[in-house]
């Protein structure tokens, strides 16, 4: 056994040696479909790779990331997050969402929304502490959101909505980052800033798992490659000789 500090309420125990993620035969189907949304999805993501997750719309990227966020249930299979299942970890799971699933009317601003991503580590009973805004507002500036942290999210641009949800996973400094369609509206300027962020995490042995239809610069910003095709993986591409995929 071993263990992985986090900032917040303590340590929970990872299992030794165990690929950040791991899937075997998941399978999802969502309720009154006549076919799966996942069918017997099978792959494992080691430590500290950027692995890209592409397909047609209604391939099924976004049912599997809901999944693995613990946000649907699969019929069958099983999901190992760092050798647990999923739940076991839930502090090391960021999950950001598609742009569109966001009530961006809701009267809040940036810096709270992002904020948000920090409840994680709080329970119960602490309030976010200067160490907490600290950490927003850090990644805020690493963002290029800074000048906006009083601005209703409301009033953003949707590449600026797109990076207000990434700084939001990124200051629940998960290990485990699953971004569906973070590259969805951002201009040259903003993929730039977001490509950054991704190859920062790798270096900290940080795994994202990003769900997208940008195809141009794969083996730049990827280690990996998964494709889904009507809910089943169709490829599986190591980008990189170095690396073996697990
Ligand atoms: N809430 C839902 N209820 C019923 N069916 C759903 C639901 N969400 C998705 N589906 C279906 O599941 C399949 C996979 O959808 P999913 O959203 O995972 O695809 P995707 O690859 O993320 O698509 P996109 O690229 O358009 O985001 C599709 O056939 C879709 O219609």
């Amino acid at each position: 056994m071993i263990t992985i500090a986090y900032s917040g309420r303590g340590f929970t125990p990872a299992q030794a040696h165990a690929p950040a993620l791991a899937l075997e035969g998941l399978t999802v189907m969502y309720p009154g479909a006549s076919r799966p949304a996942l069918r017997e999805v099978s792959l494992s993501v080691p430590t500290g790779r950027r692995v890209a997750l592409v397909g047609a719309n209604g391939s099924g990227k976004s049912t599997l990331l809901k999944a693995v966020a613990g946000l649907l249930y699969p019929q069958a299979g099983s999901i190992r997050i760092y050798g647990r299942p999923v739940g076991a970890c839930h502090h090391r799971v960021a999950y950001l969402p598609q742009r569109g699933e966001i009530d961006w009317d809701f009267p809040v601003t940036v810096e709270r929304m992002v904020l948000a991503g920090r409840y994680v580590h709080l329970g119960w009973l602490r309030s976010p502490n200067q160490s907490d805004q600290q950490r927003v507002l850090q990644v805020l500036e690493q963002l290029g959101l800074a000048d906006l942290a009083q601005r209703q999210i409301s009033q953003l641009s949707g590449g600026q909505q797109q990076r207000a949800l990434l700084a939001r996973a990124l200051v629940q400094d998960a290990d485990l980052l699953l971004l569906d369609e973070p590259l969805s509206a951002v201009d040259a300027a903003s993929r730039a800033i977001i490509a950054a962020v991704l190859e920062r995490l790798g270096q900290q042995g940080k795994t994202a798992l990003v769900a997208t239809h940008h195809l141009d610069r794969l083996e730049e910003e990827f280690d990996h490659i998964f494709g889904l095709e009507q809910g089943a993986l169709t490829q599986v591409q190591n980008l990189h000789a170095s690396l073996e995929v697990a």
